[in-house]
């Protein structure tokens, strides 16, 4: 098998559409705004919809193939807005893939690379004098087609939800705390506009990745996740990063950084963008330096300048930079514990000790936003200072750094480009908030980004729990997504099954954190499943789950007959000591008296009470609190 044609087969693997799930649809009022959904059909005739990141990999009617890559969704609304134009690219370079000459590629590569370069689009970028950025068009009152795009789809069927959530008293009892949040019942097109123009929320979406189903990261609208993948000098394949990629999105990620540090930076990249529909982030300082062959202080502003356009050219959505690692803070690092862990941070501060000068993206900042805005490439204000260990947390070199990404969001606001802030890292629980206090108060609400944070430092192997839990904590605080740890952090490169672990992890924190908030609605696919397992509809309650493969696989090594997915109980407490069926029994003997639940209990308590003590005596009393 060639090695597309690898790929390909690989892909197929992860194209299954979700059990009793099927891809719908929901129309704008714009020309050709058509949001995906995923509508899981429930064995009692219920249907619950969800939020949806798979993209068409899911869509048994969408035409996959990897060398031509996905529909180009946002190609005519692009267009439409006439400000953009095409144009003869930068020339590509052998050493854009890491090697000085062509022929040292062996034969497989060589193949992927013949098949990128047919999968590259002729480039666009902003006329002269125009920002295509969607912050630009936000604050000129233009709601854009992405705008209306994102309000449907994080509303979601709002009528499932309501119906769903009927329940006054339980909705007062349960109505979330939004710790500072401000988030509309119904999420308008003019609320996503306002909230770009206010720069409290960004759409990352290149002119060139015209393939990006739209979605939104903001404080005021659902939490959301990003997956790291890349290859590293070490380890993986373009194959099995797209694969990755893939994979991330089909188990819930938001967004997918390519974090390539190895060989092939600029055609896995190729294959990763045209085959993802959701945007794409990069750290573009990491080819910059295999471009200097791995020289730090070797790196200069011309090389970091055309590496940001040759990945604006290919439709890279978000870039992270640096820009806040200053001279002046290095030596505010040396007492630290763990020193600087973030690999741009180590990066710049190498160039900085060495030529004693400031950080060139510090300096060349306002140029920096020139190109943003050209293909409207959103910033995540890379957080080079944050502390690798609880030790270090919120100390004055993480500090230092993060008023300067404030000052620094305030340049980029004047361009109109896009920005978010990127914050740590390894964070105790009691620092937590204080960390989401004072990125509030200086990046004047830009939409905060963390990695977790890792709540504590002894669970290598586990560090998508010790994670998630900090993730969660901050998504509730206001944090607008989480970036996932794998298990592997700290130990390895993640392969195709961390990346999911890690995702699950993160969709549990993002969804305690909407859960938390009181996002509308977000509650209701929770209360579809409690109604599900007290009904003991098995298939159901694997099917509304995030993972149903899992918890299918689970229930069934215990009890795998197709009857025992009727059966009122499972391996857990058996037949007997099934507190559920029991209630039910309750309940049952209540209809058969015709008289309402309580009365019963009341009328029947020393009946039942006897037929209880036959099976163990203490069981008639968590029953009542069920
Ligand atoms: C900043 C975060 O990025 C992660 N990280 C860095 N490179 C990769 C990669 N190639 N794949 C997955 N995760 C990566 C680190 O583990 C850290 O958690
Ligand atoms: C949330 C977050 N923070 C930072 C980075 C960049 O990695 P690094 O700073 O190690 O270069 C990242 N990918 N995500
Ligand atoms: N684990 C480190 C952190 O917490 C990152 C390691 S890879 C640069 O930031
Ligand atoms: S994860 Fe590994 S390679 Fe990266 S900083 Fe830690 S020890 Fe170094
Ligand atoms: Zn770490």
């Amino acid at each position: 098998m060639n090695a597309p044609d690898k790929l390909q087969a690989l892909l197929s693997l992860t194209r299954e559409p979700f059990p009793a799930s099927t891809k719908v649809y929901v129309d704008g009022a714009l020309p050709g705004v058509k949001v995906p959904m995923r509508e899981i059909a429930l064995t009692n005739g219920e249907r619950v919809t969800v939020y949806d990141t798979s993209g068409p990999y899911t869509d048994p009617t969408a035409e996959i193939d990897v060398r031509k890559g996905l529909a180009p969704v946002r190609a005519g609304w692009i267009e439409a807005r006439g400000d953009t134009e095409t144009y003869v690219g930068r020339q590509r370079a052998a050493l854009d893939d890491g090697v000085k000459n062509e022929d040292l590629h062996g034969d497989r590569i060589n193949a992927l690379r013949a098949e990128a370069a047919g999968l590259q689009r002729t480039p666009r970028r902003a006329k002269a004098g125009q920002n295509v950025s969607q912050m630009h068009y936000a604050r000129q009152g233009i709601v854009t087609p992405e705008m209306e795009y994102i309000a449907i789809r994080e509303n979601g069927k709002r009528e499932w939800m309501r119906e769903y959530l009927g329940d006054a008293e339980r909705e007062a009892r349960l109505k979330g705390n939004a710790m500072g949040a401000r988030i509309p019942e119904i999420i308008t097109p003019e609320f996503v506009r306002d909230e770009v123009a206010r720069g409290r929320a960004v759409i990352p979406a290149n002119i060139n990745h015209p393939e990006v189903e739209p979605m939104i990261i903001g404080r005021n609208f659902l939490v959301k996740i990003n997956a790291n993948i890349g290859n590293s000098a070490v380890t993986s394949s373009i194959e099995e990063e797209v694969e990755k990629l893939v994979w991330s999105m089909r188990w819930g990620g938001d967004t997918v950084m390519d974090l390539s540090t190895g060989r092939n930076i600029h055609t896995t990249r190729d294959w990763i963008i045209r085959n993802s529909p959701v945007p794409i982030g990069t750290v573009p300082i990491y080819q910059a330096l295999e471009k200097v062959g791995g020289v730090a202080e070797d790196l200069t502003w011309n090389i970091f300048r055309d590496t940001l356009i040759e990945q604006a050219e290919q439709g890279v959505d978000y870039f992270t930079i640096h820009a806040g690692v200053r001279l002046p803070f290095i030596h505010l690092t040396t007492k630290r514990r763990t020193g600087i862990v973030s690999r741009g941070g180590s990066i710049l501060a190498k160039w900085m000790i060495t030529h004693h000068k400031e950080n060139f993206l510090y300096t060349h900042f306002d140029e920096i936003c020139e190109i943003m805005k050209a293909y409207d490439v959103t910033f995540s204000l890379g957080d080079g200072l944050r502390p690798g260990s609880s030790a270090d947390a919120n100390d004055e070199a993480q500090f230092a750094e993060l008023r300067t990404l404030g000052e620094l969001t305030k340049t980029a606001w004047k361009h109109d480009v896009q920005t978010m802030i990127e914050g740590p890292g390894h964070v105790p629980m009691h620092l937590i908030q204080a960390n989401m206090d004072e990125q509030i108060k200086h990046c004047d609400e830009a939409p905060f980004y963390t990695l977790g944070p890792l709540t504590i430092d002894i669970a290598p192997g586990y560090d998508h729990i010790a994670s998630a839990i900090g993730a969660a904590m901050i998504g509730w605080m206001g944090t607008a997504m989480l970036c996932y740890v794998t298990p592997k952090e700290h130990l390895g490169l993640p392969d195709r099954d961390d990346v999911k672990q890690g995702i699950i992890a993160y969709k549990i924190a993002a969804h305690a954190a909407n859960n938390a908030k009181g996002h509308p609605g977000s509650r209701a696919r929770d209360d579809a499943m409690s109604k599900a397992r007290f009904e003991f509809r098995w298939r159901d309650q694997f099917a509304l789950g995030l993972d149903p493969e899992t918890a299918e696989s689970y229930h069934d090594e215990t009890l795998p007959k197709d009857s025992s997915k009727e059966a009122h109980f499972c391996s857990m407490c058996g037949p007997k000591f099934c507190s559920m069926k029991i209630t039910q029994d309750v309940r049952d003997y209540a209809d058969k008296l015709g008289v309402d639940e309580q009365a019963a209990l009341a009328q029947g308590m020393a009946e039942k009470s006897a037929e209880f003590k036959a099976v163990g005596g203490e069981l008639y009393i968590p029953i009542h609190k069920a």
